[in-house]
């Protein structure tokens, strides 16, 4: 019986294409050349994948997530640069989308749909970032409804190309005191400073911003209510965790398969490698983890869409495709010998690329908490994890 797949099929089939015809074979140069991919930006956004969050009223796709974490994987397979170029600008999208007042929704998104406005989210400070609830940037109220917004961010995705940010920042005390601002660039008081110099991805902007006194209209307020951004944003990074481990599966198929070719044509001990039970053993458990970690973050984006809470499943996703991604990228270079440690192999490549994916998103390790809080909740009955123990 053929699989019945969650995603919608033409759409995913086109980024497949895009990725077979502009990518495959050039994510070695790609990555080595210096300069800022253009090209390449230019055509995610003539794909339209700038939109994917963007209801079809304001020019996006609205894509489902499934559809969603299937077109990041196909994007990570060919190059992983270009799934991270989209994930904080769909994630801003989808707040706005989610939350945002119909006139926030009428001046952001149709520009944020063409790729024209790239949006990132701020959310890490100096001062840490698994406890979003620490955070010190602060915007104050003003007389004229407005706000002040100081504070700084660091590690912002995107941060320094993005023309506008959907900021974290302290407007009370306590869990109800956190709301989101979107910011442009060019006001008065927003700088942004050092791009921080990164294991992998180098096109990426891991960029510091800085607010000093920057006068924010009412109007930026997300959905016009103080205290609910801690909320959007911890719904919002549901699917950003999706993203994140979707992007790992797809890493994790490409370093499988450099290791499959590999191992098929060097010869040791008179026969390929391949033929050898010590390197197959390898490349089964790859095999296995990568498609059990395929499947999970199906798993998630499936519960996203229907809409119930969601962070169980999503911490699940990221906890265990980014872990499977470290191991596979390892296993990978394991097979490729002293090959797996010159970069004239994609190997290496792969292998300062996976550690973002234990990290991004919040930490594994947050995850890890993240799931066993929700157990007390009794998130993993309703996932139907629950045993017969009486
Ligand atoms: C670790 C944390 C989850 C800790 O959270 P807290 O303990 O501080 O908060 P909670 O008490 O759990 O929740 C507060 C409040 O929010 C509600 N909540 C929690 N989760 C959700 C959710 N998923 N959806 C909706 N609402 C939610 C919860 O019920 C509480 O409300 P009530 O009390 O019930 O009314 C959190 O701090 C955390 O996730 N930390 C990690 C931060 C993180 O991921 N950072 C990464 C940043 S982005 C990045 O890495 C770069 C990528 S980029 O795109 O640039």
């Amino acid at each position: 019986m053929p699989i019945q797949n969650p995603w919608d099929e033409e759409v995913v089939q086109g980024v497949q294409r895009f990725v077979q015809q502009k990518i495959i074979g050039r994510a070695q140069e790609l990555e080595a050349d210096p300069s800022y991919p253009e090209e390449i930006v230019s055509a995610l956004k003539e794909l339209g994948l700038f939109s994917i969050a963007v209801p079809q009223e304001f020019g996006g796709l609205e894509l489902s997530v499934p559809t969603y974490a299937k077109i990041m994987e196909e994007l990570a397979a060919g190059w992983t640069t270009l799934s991270c170029f989209l994930n904080s600008h769909t994630s801003a999208s989808s707040i706005l989308a989610r939350h945002g007042t119909a006139q926030q929704k009428q001046s952001w998104l149709p520009s944020m749909a063409t790729g024209e406005l790239r949006v990132a989210i701020a959310l890490t400070e100096p001062n840490g970032g698994s406890d979003l609830q620490a955070i010190r940037s602060s915007a104050r109220k003003q007389a004229d409804g407005g706000y002040v917004l100081n504070g700084s961010k660091i590690f912002i995705t995107n941060g320094a190309r993005a023309g506008a940010v959907v900021v974290l920042a302290r407007t009370g005390s306590g869990k109800d005191g956190i709301s989101l601002f979107m910011v442009h660039k060019g006001l008065a008081g927003f700088t942004v400073g050092a791009n921080a110099r990164t294991l992998g991805h180098s096109h990426i902007d891991v960029a510091e911003l800085v607010f000093q006194d920057v006068k924010l209209p009412a109007e930026a307020l997300v959905g016009q209510v103080e205290g609910q951004g801690l909320k959007q944003m911890l719904d919002a990074l549901e699917t950003g965790r999706i993203a994140m481990a979707a992007t790992a599966v797809g890493l994790s198929r490409s370093a499988l398969k450099a290791a499959q070719d590999f191992a098929a044509q060097r010869v040791a001990f008179g026969t390929e490698i391949i033929n050898h039970q010590a390197i197959q053993m390898y490349l089964a458990d790859m095999a296995t983890q990568t498609m059990a970690a395929q499947s999970l973050v199906q798993t998630a984006a499936v519960v996203k869409q229907s809409g119930q809470r969601a962070d169980m499943v999503c911490g699940m996703a990221k906890l265990f495709a980014g872990e499977t991604c470290a191991k596979v990228a390892l296993d990978c270079v394991r097979i490729h010998g002293g090959g797996g440690f010159v970069s004239d192999f994609p190997a290496e490549r792969y292998y300062r690329e996976a550690p973002y994916f234990i990290v991004t998103e919040g930490t594994n390790e947050i995850q890890k908490l993240i799931i066993a809080k929700r157990m007390q909740a009794g998130d993993a009955q309703a996932l139907g994890l629950e045993g017969g123990h009486p």
